[in-house]
């Protein structure tokens, strides 16, 4: 069975494979202030999501129920089949871009071998070995061995989220959470990072959880949307969720959206949700 049939028959409810992230009539509140709430969300084997929505809309919240680091307010997450718990090995989390301090000498290699080492104990020679194995494979897979001996700090913006996602990657992870990726790269640099993120998906299996403000380059990709407003959501096909229907009735205000050759601009979601969350053609 294909990778694109299996995500095929896991949305279309069929009998595929269980899925490798699961929310049950989720709900996650701070005092009275409700993110979302009746969140049924099944992510299956190889399925790339893209999670949208404005700032404060809930999206790194969700990264963090996922991740065990924050209950829901009510209802269950499970990652592959297990409630989801803190330093899960099935897990791997690209988090929010952090400004890298232009004096670190910490080598790309090194940075991607935390993420090797935050699951791995007891490194005897066989231990060392296979954390290079994995760490090569890893900078491989993401075309980083190039400059992978050179100091973080010296690499540029693109060269650094690679080895993020090399860092995330590097424990063969079932699901992948990337918090905001393509923040300040450029467009060339913002598609070479989710197509990295897809092949993943589909080689790989991985679930994938991605959230953006950059939609274009992740729009030909993704398997589906989760486009979170307000406390309101829609979950579908990015045809079925990006029209101008389905986001006018999401933001509750006028919202029209318009495609332009292969790219989409949403206008009109400021009024309605704070920050336009789709960059206009640059
Ligand atoms: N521990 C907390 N206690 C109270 N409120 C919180 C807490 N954590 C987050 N919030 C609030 O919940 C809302 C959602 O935050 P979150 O970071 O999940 O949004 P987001 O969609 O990721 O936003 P952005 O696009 O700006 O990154 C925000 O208004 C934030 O202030």
């Amino acid at each position: 069975m294909s990778e694109a049939t299996t995500v095929a028959e896991a949305r279309a409810g069929g009998a595929g494979p269980s899925p490798l992230v699961r929310l049950r009539a989720a709900r996650l509140a701070y005092g009275s202030r409700v993110l979302w709430d009746g969140l049924d969300l099944d992510v299956a084997p190889g399925e790339f999501l893209a999670v949208l929505g404005p700032n404060g809309s809930g999206k790194t919240s969700l990264m963090r129920v996922l991740l065990g680091l924050r209950p829901l307010t009510s209802g269950t997450v499970e990652i592959g089949g297990e409630p989801a718990h803190r330093g899960s090995r099935r897990i791997g989390y690209v988090p929010q871009q952090r400004a890298v301090d232009p004096t670190l000498a910490v080598r790309g290699r090194d940075l991607v071998g935390l993420g090797w080492d935050g699951h791995h104990w007891g490194l005897g020679l066989r231990g060392r070995r296979e954390r290079r194995r994995r760490v090569d494979a890893a900078l491989a897979a993401v075309g980083a061995t190039r400059y992978a001996n050179q100091p973080v700090g010296l690499l540029s913006g693109g060269e650094q989220q690679r080895l993020r996602v090399a860092q995330a990657l590097v424990g063969d992870p079932d699901v992948l959470l990337c918090d905001e990726p393509l923040l300040s790269l450029d467009l060339a640099h913002q598609r070479v990072v989710s197509e990295l993120v897809a092949r993943r998906a589909r080689e790989h299996g991985t679930a994938v959880l991605f959230v953006t403000h950059e939609i274009n380059p992740v729009l030909p990709l993704v398997d589906r949307v989760l486009y979170l407003v307000n406390g309101r959501f829609r979950i579908g096909p990015p045809d079925e969720v990006m029209t101008s229907e389905t986001l006018t009735e999401l933001y509750g205000t006028p919202v029209q959206v318009v495609r332009v050759g292969d790219r989409i601009i949403v206008a009109g979601a400021e009024n309605g949700g704070g920050q336009h969350h789709v960059q206009e053609t640059p």
